[in-house]
């Protein structure tokens, strides 16, 4: 959970440096949702944090799990201010935030999304700001995902690219999550591009995205 967050946070700054950010002092929004990929959301934002831009969480559903709880309070320690609404107007997202993560969904999404999480989806669709999505753009089929979804600028993958990452239409794709054993990625023939050096993210090229996940 903490190098896969900690792996988005540093793509995202690759993409979107801080000095580059020109709203309201590095503001950006992180939706965190309630599995493992909104934990990646939550180690994201404490990471921007780490970093010098402004996050602020919108994390509807919390899971009462004691995991949550520490990334939930960890954010809570940092100071990182935590939306009690999403904003009904795609414009006013736009117009704050230079940024929005999406960690709302990842690879364990079964369609179509439930009426909780509806407006959040269709609202981030209209955003203007570059999104950020978590292993999986939300509301996407793992395989087949998503020609009316959201349509990210940056997408990180998470150990692997997934199978609807060929159908990924934005600038930039990630891959993090660095700590598989060469073992496993031979034995699942997983074919991932090498990381340069110490780096914990490395850039996809279109050539490079025959992740097996
Ligand atoms: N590969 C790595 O490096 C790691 C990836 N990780 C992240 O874990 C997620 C998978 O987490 P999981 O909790 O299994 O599922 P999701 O977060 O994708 O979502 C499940 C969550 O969402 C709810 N839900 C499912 N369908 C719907 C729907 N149609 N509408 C509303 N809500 C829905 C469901 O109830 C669950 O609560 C993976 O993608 C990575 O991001 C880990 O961090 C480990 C390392
Ligand atoms: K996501």
């Amino acid at each position: 959970m903490e190098l896969a967050g900690y792996s988005c946070a540093v793509a995202i700054a690759k993409c979107y440096p801080v000095e580059a950010m020109t709203k309201d002092n590095h503001a950006v929004l992180v939706c965190c949702g309630p599995g493992n990929n909104g934990g990646n959301g939550l180690v994201c934002a404490r990471h921007l944090k780490m970093f010098g831009y402004k996050p602020t969480i919108f994390y509807p559903k919390r899971p009462s799990k004691p995991l949550f709880d520490a990334l939930y309070q960890q954010c809570e320690g940092m100071d990182i201010p935590v939306l009690s609404f999403f904003p009904s107007e795609a414009h006013l997202i736009t117009d704050s935030y230079n940024f929005v993560v999406d960690a709302l969904f990842g690879i364990n999404f079964k369609g179509p999304v439930r009426p909780e999480f509806e407006p959040v989806i269709e609202t981030l669709k209209k955003v203007e700001s570059p999104i950020c999505s978590i292993d999986v753009p939300s509301g996407w089929d793992i395989e087949k995902g998503d020609a009316n979804g959201l349509q990210p600028e940056l997408l990180i993958s998470l150990t692997a690219p997934k199978l609807c990452a060929h159908l990924f239409k934005g600038k930039h794709h990630y891959l993090g999550g660095r700590f598989v054993p060469r073992t496993l990625e031979q034995k699942y023939e997983l074919n991932l591009p090498p990381y340069p050096g110490t780096d914990c993210v490395v850039e996809l090229k279109d050539t490079q995205e025959d992740g097996k996940a």
